[in-house]
């Protein structure tokens, strides 16, 4: 796989960094997740093909073990609030000083400088400081963050994910590591950038919800199916808009134009109307196989099961019955072979990595009884 070899030292986190670990993780890179001790349950659902070490890192004899295992790997993933790594006299300056080939990503909500740097948030606040959560929501009413999406997963641990990669290729070159300032804010705008740079054209000159890609036009829009299920509309192109009327069972000549922006809402009233006379999957077999970019909205537990879906193997099922997407994208020659087994239970790997990484086994015994570091085994499924 393409990051066979390298090693990663995940710091434990919420949601942003552990996605950056699993895609790393997904794509073979070896992910060690540097959990917390004394904690029953990981808060890492994004957990698979990491190991787990569980360490105290408010023992300094915890800092040092850490130290050493940062500065055997290629990667470090710290998921803190700015200077806290600092504080624990593990910082980039310090451990780049032992292994100049490190790659010291700190993925934050806003970045490592700047009056918020040390500011507590969320996704919701990084989405509403790069300006994108303005432009969220239907007309009249309050802006919404599509679930936290887009400042920590797309903004966040895959911005993040990318910005290791280009650092590895680089280090390729250079032989040199660096420090990846990696800011939900700024990962977020920066996914939104078209947003910014399509203004000149007249894209988002209309008040929130009133344009024609957020949900303004009603040919871009969903509508509830007889049944109550949802039909997704995308029909932007003239080409695929007659494709949409002629399925609809509708005369265009009796519709206002398709850009007409007052005839909106007309027009959806009768778009509304027709789709709620047919159920979802009648919608389907109308559509299908047509340019009229209508599609069914499937909730979690039926996209697997989409013939479109179920071909292409795009969703995967693990040894826990599990379903998810399988790693994106598809490489033609060096797949991503992503972990189906159980996901790590906290410190389960601690004994093994720390000898791997060349602690000696008095040392271990020590630090295990010293509570510096936990080694905790899975327990036997029933
Ligand atoms: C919208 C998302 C948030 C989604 C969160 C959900 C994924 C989870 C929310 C609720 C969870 C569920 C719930 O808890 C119930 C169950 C509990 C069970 O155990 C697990 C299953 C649950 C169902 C559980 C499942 C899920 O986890 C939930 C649903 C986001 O927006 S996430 C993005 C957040 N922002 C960032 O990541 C930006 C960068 N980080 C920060 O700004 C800060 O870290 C943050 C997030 C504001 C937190 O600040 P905090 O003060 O708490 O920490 P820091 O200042 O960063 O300092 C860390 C301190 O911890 C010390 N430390 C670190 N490692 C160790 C260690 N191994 N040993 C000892 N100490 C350690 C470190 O030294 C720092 O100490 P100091 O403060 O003294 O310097």
């Amino acid at each position: 796989m393409a990051l066979a070899g390298v090693r990663v030292i995940e710091l434990a986190g919420l949601a942003p960094a552990p996605f950056c670990g699993m895609i790393l993780s997904d794509f073979g890179a070896r992910v060690i997740r540097v959990d917390r001790t004394k904690v029953t349950m990981a808060m890492d659902s994004l957990a698979r093909g990491k190991q787990s070490v569980a360490l105290n890192l408010k023992s300094p004899q915890g800092v040092a073990v850490l130290k050493k295992l940062c500065i055997q790997s290629d990667i470090v993933l710290e998921p803190y609030r700015k200077g806290v790594m600092e504080k624990l006299g593990l910082g980039p300056e310090e451990l780049l000083k032992e292994n100049p080939r490190l790659i010291y990503a700190r993925l934050t909500g806003y970045g490592q400088s700047g009056s918020y740097a040390k500011t507590a948030g969320h996704d919701i606040n990084y989405l509403a400081m790069s300006g994108l959560l303005s432009m969220l929501g239907r007309s009249s009413e309050k802006p919404y963050a599509p679930l936290n999406l887009v400042a920590d997963f797309a903004g966040g641990g895959l911005m993040c994910a990318l910005g290791i990669v280009l650092a590895l290729l680089e280090r390729s070159k250079s032989g040199q590591g660096q420090i990846i300032d990696a800011s939900m804010v700024e990962g977020a705008a920066y996914v939104g950038s078209f947003m910014w740079k399509s203004r000149s054209l007249g894209l988002w000159n209309r008040p929130r919800g009133e344009n024609m890609l957020d949900s303004g036009a009603p040919f871009y829009d969903t509508y509830q199916t007889s049944d109550g299920k949802h039909m997704a509309v995308g029909a932007i192109e003239p080409q695929f808009y007659d494709q949409l009327i002629q399925g609809l069972g509708l005369d265009a000549a009796s519709l206002p134009p398709q850009m007409s922006f007052s005839d909106w809402p007309e027009l959806r009233r009768t778009f509304a109307r027709v789709f709620a006379e047919k159920t979802q999957a009648e919608w389907s077999r109308i559509f299908d196989g047509t340019d009229a970019c209508v599609t069914p909205v499937l909730p979690l537990d039926e996209a697997r099961s989409h013939p479109h879906n179920r071909e292409r193997g795009s969703f995967l099922m693990d040894a826990q019955d599990e379903v998810s997407p399988r790693p994106a994208p598809v490489l033609s020659r060096t797949p991503a072979r992503p972990c189906l087994s159980r996901d790590p239970v906290v410190g389960e790997h601690t004994r093994s990595v720390l000898e791997e990484y060349g602690f000696d086994p008095a040392h271990i015994e020590q630090l295990l009884s010293a509570g510096v570091v936990e080694c905790n085994k899975a327990k036997a499924r029933l």
